[in-house]
């Protein structure tokens, strides 16, 4: 199976002395949901940052469908983030001035090309916000809005969509759904999907969970279950206990 996101040796250590990302190497093929576990600290939301090009790692490479990130400008990189990676985040980053439609289709915009609004709206209707279009994100519900985030991650056809905890800020229903719809749009649409979370419920959607403790890798899981996500990172937490 071709990789779609390739990490060879990441390091990153912050300005201060932390060691956030300590030599991790991790592949992630088209078309797999992947969950990054670990205990606060361990680097998780530094990794992604540092995979979809928000970051720059210190040491080591990232190829994103074949291309390296590491080793173009911050204008081609931010140009390349643009077009080909898709990012959701926890708090949403909806613009709160434009309505649902024009936040889905800004990254577009941002990247100089047209909006097909027939493509969009079959999205938005997708995603269960067709009728939406018009509204403003203010009266939205968190995990419409994080449907609406969804659809924006989706609108460039990105080679991979990023996830930073996206049902942190939701309940328990609107998190299964958003769950629910990232695992679709792997297995039904055949997107690739790596996200950070905490919560092994969350986790036991992915095809598979990679963990981090420390800033390096401390295994993986295939087809997780949330309990056997949850007792795996109940031992990280005493191996980094015993370790502090
Ligand atoms: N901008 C920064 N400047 C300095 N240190 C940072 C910065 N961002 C993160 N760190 C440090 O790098 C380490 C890894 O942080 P990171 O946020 O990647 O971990 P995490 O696993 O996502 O944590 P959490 O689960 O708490 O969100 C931590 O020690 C953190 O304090």
């Amino acid at each position: 199976m071709t990789d779609i996101v390739s990490l060879e040796s990441l390091y990153k250590t912050y300005d201060g002395g932390v060691t956030a990302l300590d030599g991790v190497t991790a592949t992630f093929p088209a078309g797999s949901f992947t969950a990054v576990m670990g205990p606060s600290g361990s680097g998780k939301s530094t990794l992604l940052q540092c995979a979809a090009g928000l970051d720059r790692p210190t040491g080591g490479r990232v190829f994103i469908d074949g291309a390296e990130l590491t080793a173009t400008s911050d204008t081609a990189m931010t140009k390349f983030r643009r077009t080909r990676v898709g990012f959701v985040f926890q708090d949403y980053n909806l613009l709160p001035a434009l309505t649902v439609e024009q936040n889905v289709v800004l990254p577009l915009r941002l990247a100089g090309r047209r909006a097909d609004r027939l493509r969009v709206r079959e999205i938005l209707d997708r995603l269960g916000l067709g009728d939406r279009l018009g509204e403003l994100p203010e009266r939205l519900s968190g995990g419409q809005r994080q449907r609406v985030a969804i659809a924006r991650a989706l609108v460039a056809e990105p080679a991979v969509i990023f996830a930073d905890e996206p049902t942190g800020a939701l309940d328990l229903r609107s998190a299964r759904e958003v769950l629910t719809l990232l695992r679709s749009i792997v297995h039904e649409h055949g997107r690739t999907v790596v996200m950070v979370t905490h919560d092994p419920v969350a986790a036991a959607y992915a095809d598979s969970v990679l963990f981090l403790a420390d800033g390096r890798l401390a295994g993986s899981l295939r087809a997780p279950t949330a309990d056997a996500v949850a007792e795996r990172l109940a031992h990280l937490g005493d191996r980094v206990g015993v370790a502090a």
